[in-house]
């Protein structure tokens, strides 16, 4: 992508609205921008990261045996009055008539629908487990939305439901989303940890949520340290095999949010130097909930012994937009934002330090030529910028790598490589750059 091409508005000045870094770097590097509260526009650059994101969460659902759909956004309000969270639910659902005055709302989770669905079709125990999910845009009227896509009122989610005969088939399922979490957050370049949490209106009694550690999260957390340095499971882990040596690995080392915190189990079980008492963002949470949605929704299977019996379900979800800013909270620096290469909007940034000289012009094209015609996302840095600006958008916006063409480093044959992550340079040619990142 040429940046004279692009769609990038970076801001000089930093929002005085935004109260923690990534709103604030998300603002200036022209990512998004608020519509409304907790409403956002994603502008381009955003955009390409929401979708590198939301790519790895589905490589590795499907990976583990989910399978992928797409439920909409608007749902009947007699479905949720049929599980009785239509009530229950409170202001945080919005609540739509239409123009025939039928009661509608804007999903903020989607257990009744996806019931609904299974009930339809799955009448027996042969067809079980399933694991349905989609990536969807979710609406919760937050009272207080903040910290940008933090706390947003309209969302992206994963999320995922679960189908098994009963509660010990329902745990491996469970098993199965819990290590596809690991997998999934560790792609990413970050490190997310268990933890035992409350099951709040989702429900059940067994969920764990996935906190990244950041000064700036919105829940209290403790845990022992050594948690984490846990082996995360390889490609090749086997969903069908037995997972519990990974779980206990991850689940017996002491690791809370402070809502279920156990302060004497937290002293007795981590050694002092050990003890880790920080904030985290939620990334994502795993829940086991039994029958609560089959047996208000009659969600039934026969059985092996020809009876019918309610299924046993548990729900998966997954924050795809606030992991935007959750990975900018923990990877930037005082430039601005060190993104992971998985996730980076672009691999690699050209920057032409004399914009219209024939030397560097010619270099820059080869190398965006080439660069691009092996399938690497490069921003050329086109602009009539000096070269101070370029360096400091390339910093700010966060591309892992930068190529800084300069006439005295061509005048010795000689481009520099720029490393975003630990601000380490090379020098080389044209041509080993160009292979470098191929
Ligand atoms: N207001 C919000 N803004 C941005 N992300 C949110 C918001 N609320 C929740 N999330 C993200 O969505 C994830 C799943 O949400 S949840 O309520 O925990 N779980 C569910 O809704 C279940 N139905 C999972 S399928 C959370 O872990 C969090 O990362």
């Amino acid at each position: 992508m040429r940046l004279t091409r692009f769609f990038l508005p970076i801001l000089k000045e930093t929002p005085k609205e935004a109260e923690i870094v990534s709103h604030r770097l998300m603002l200036r590097a022209g990512m998004m921008r608020q519509e409304a509260a907790g409403i956002y526009a994603w502008l381009p650059l955003g955009f390409r990261v929401l979708k590198n994101i939301e790519r790895i969460v589905r490589e590795e659902q499907d990976r583990a045996g989910a399978i992928e759909l797409l439920m909409p956004t608007l749902q009947l309000a007699d479905l949720w009055r049929e599980s009785g969270r239509y009530d229950a639910y409170g202001p945080e659902m919005l609540r739509i008539a239409d123009r025939h005055k039928r009661e509608l709302l804007y999903g903020p989770t989607n257990e009744e629908m996806i019931t609904e669905i299974f009930r339809a079709y799955v009448k027996s125990y042969r067809s079980l487990p399933l694991n349905l999910y989609h990536i969807q845009w979710k609406f919760r009227d937050e009272q207080r939305p903040r910290f940008g896509v933090m706390r947003g009122r309209e969302f992206l989610m994963k999320d995922a439901y679960s189908f098994d005969i009963d509660e010990a088939a329902a745990r491996l399922s469970y098993n199965r989303m819990f290590v596809a979490y690991l997998r999934t957050f560790a792609r990413m370049g970050l490190k997310a940890i268990p933890m035992r949490a409350e099951t709040g209106p989702i429900g059940g009694d067994l969920s764990h949520e996935f906190i990244v550690l950041a000064e700036t999260g919105e829940s209290g957390v403790f845990c022992n340290k050594d948690v984490l340095d846990l082996p995360v499971p390889g490609a090749d882990v086997d969903y069908d095999g037995d997972l519990t040596p990974v779980i206990k690995q991850w689940t017996e080392l002491y690791a809370a949010t402070e809502d279920v915190h156990d302060e004497a189990r937290y002293e007795k079980e981590v050694p002092a130097e050990k003890r880790v008492n920080t904030r985290g963002i939620e990334v994502g949470q795993i829940f086991y909930f039994g029958t609560k949605y089959s047996d208000s929704m009659k969600a039934l299977v026969v059985g092996s012994d020809g009876t019918e019996k309610p299924i046993h379900g548990g729900s998966y979800g997954i924050g795809v937009s606030r992991l935007v800013g959750a990975i900018i909270e923990a990877c930037h620096d005082e430039n601005g934002i060190q993104w992971p290469e998985e996730v980076a909007p672009f691999r690699v940034a050209v920057l032409n330090l004399k914009q219209g000289a024939a030397d560097t012009d010619a270099a820059c094209e080869k190398l965006y030529k080439e660069l691009s015609a092996a399938g690497v996302d490069v921003l050329y840095d086109d602009t009539d910028q000096r070269p101070g600006g370029k360096f400091a958008t390339a910093d700010l916006i966060g591309i892992p790598w930068q190529i800084l063409v300069g006439p005295k480093g061509l005048a010795e044959g000689k481009v520099e490589i720029k490393k975003r992550a630990d601000g380490s340079r090379e020098m080389m040619s044209v041509d080993e750059a160009s292979r470098h990142f191929q």
